[in-house]
């Protein structure tokens, strides 16, 4: 590899952005305009971003829209959502429109309890150690709560253990779960802190030898779920509603419909993840290793129809955000997004996320049994097509405006759109 592609650039870390952009633009060949986009992108953020992660250069904006109609557990409430893929926003507007009429969403959660695993190993007697675990749970208490003191003083601490023995390829392991109740926080840090300061005392009181300790992101104590009930004449009568159920059930049976079923979900609930600044990977972990918990990966939603005819879903998956950590607390955005959405405790933001999802899942399954997702979608879509072939300004929506006529979406076709447009022909 010559120099000018190495990706060996000593020192990046220790540079401030301006150096380092320059620094990587000279190593990557960028042009001036490329370097002044990738500066202007992050005006007025970069210090944050160089706080938040590491050789930081420049920032990217995903656009923020507001999902209107939402009324969750009887309130009414507007939710941004970050996502750069359009209609799901229109989506969500959409399918809570249509259930305003039976009240919108109703919830439930579990309460914020984590848990944190410690791997135990080279014990020749994985149940005796079990058992010697599960003897020393005052002792267990007392170093979990005294690891953080602050998250005790609001209510949270220590709760529970959970000792399995695990058969794995190199024979059983024991590991251990502390299950901690970590309030407004998502709890990673805090866990992961009680992980590693229990661990030497599990190896010298079972002779075993601990190796990780770390949460878990199949946060099955920490669920959130929401139900609600569209009205048959709000779906489009009982062939879509039925059509609707075919689609679920054709979800719930197939691992390759049901990744697609999912990710539809995950459009809504990553979405509000994001714009609240919590970690989205944690959320989609955990979601999909829900989804499969019964060792056969299925739809996380779910639908019936109740004694009236109408369309019932519901929705139960983890969801283990906060308001406290992360990037939530000292991103600027994440804090207006916050407080458009009036929360004051990560439960009820737990509560709107899944019912976000529930919504979306709802506006994709209706689209796919009737018009196909094509044509609402598409739609929207035109716009991303027209500035994809380099319209501007006006240019946007007449050529959009024309591949929606046509009814097809296709760059080709916008480009020839934007000659002709340009040509006056
Ligand atoms: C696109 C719609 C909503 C049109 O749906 P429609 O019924 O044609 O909309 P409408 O024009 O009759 O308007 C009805 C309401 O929808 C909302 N609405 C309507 N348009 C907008 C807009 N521009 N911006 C904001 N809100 C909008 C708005 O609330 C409006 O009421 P109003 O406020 O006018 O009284 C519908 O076709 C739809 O929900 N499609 C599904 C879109 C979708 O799921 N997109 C995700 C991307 S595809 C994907 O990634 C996942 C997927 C689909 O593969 C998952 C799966 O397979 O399960
Ligand atoms: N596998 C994963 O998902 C992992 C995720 N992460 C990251 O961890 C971060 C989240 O960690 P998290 O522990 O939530 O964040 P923080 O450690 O930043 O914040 C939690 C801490 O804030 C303090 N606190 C103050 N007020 C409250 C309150 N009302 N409720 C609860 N705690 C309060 C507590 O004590 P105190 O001040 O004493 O700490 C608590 O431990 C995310 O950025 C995530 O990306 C990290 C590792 C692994």
């Amino acid at each position: 590899m010559s120099d000018a592609t190495s990706s060996r650039i000593e020192g990046l870390h220790k540079m401030t952005p301006d150096a380092r952009l320059e620094a990587v633009a000279r190593q990557a060949g960028l042009d001036n305009e490329m370097v002044a986009n990738l500066k202007d992108a992050a005006k007025g953020h970069i210090e944050l971003a160089d706080r938040l992660v590491e050789n930081a250069v420049s920032a990217m904006a995903i656009p923020v829209g507001i999902a209107t109609n939402m009324i969750v557990d009887g309130r009414d409430v507007l939710v941004p959502m970050a996502t750069e893929e359009s209609s799901v926003i229109a989506a969500v507007c959409n399918a809570a429109k249509r259930c305003r009429p039976t009240g919108g969403f109703v919830t439930s959660a579990s309460g914020p309890v984590m848990a944190a695993q410690i791997q135990l190993l080279s014990a020749s007697d994985p149940e005796n150690v079990r058992l010697k675990v599960f003897e020393r749970m005052e002792e267990i208490r007392e170093i979990c709560d005294g690891t953080d003191p602050l998250l005790v003083k609001f209510g949270g601490g220590f709760r529970d253990l959970e000792v399995r023995v695990v058969e794995t390829a190199e024979g059983p392991m024991t590991i251990v779960h502390i299950l901690v109740d970590t309030r407004d926080a998502m709890g990673a840090n805090a866990v992961n802190s009680m992980a590693e300061a229990l661990a030497p005392k599990l190896a010298e009181w079972t002779g075993a030898r601990t190796l990780l300790r770390i949460l878990s992101n199949l946060a099955d104590r920490r669920v959130a779920r929401a139900r609600a009930v569209w009205p048959l004449d709000e779906i489009g009568g009982p062939q879509v509603r039925d059509d609707m159920l075919s689609a679920y059930r054709f979800a719930d049976a197939d691992p390759y419909r049901a990744a697609t079923h999912n990710k539809g979900i995950m459009n809504g609930v990553s979405a509000v993840v994001l714009a609240t600044g919590n970690d989205t990977r944690a959320i989609e972990a955990g979601a999909h290793a829900y989804a499969a918990r019964d060792g056969h990966y299925r739809s996380m939603s779910r639908w019936e129809m109740d004694a009236d005819g109408n369309l019932v879903g519901s929705l139960e998956m983890p969801m283990a955000v906060g308001l406290i950590g992360g990037a939530t607390k000292i991103h600027p955005t994440a804090q207006a997004n916050l407080k458009v959405l009036g929360v004051e405790t990560a439960d009820r933001l737990a509560r709107i996320i899944v019912a976000v999802g529930l919504a979306q899942n709802f506006g994709a399954l209706r689209a796919l049994a009737t018009t196909g997702i094509q044509k609402g979608h598409m739609a929207l879509h035109a716009q991303n097509v027209a500035l994809m072939v380099g319209a501007v300004g006006e240019e946007i929506d007449a050529v959009a405006n024309e591949l929606k006529a046509r009814g097809v979406v296709r760059q080709d076709l916008a480009e020839d759109i934007l000659t002709k447009l340009r040509a006056g022909t």
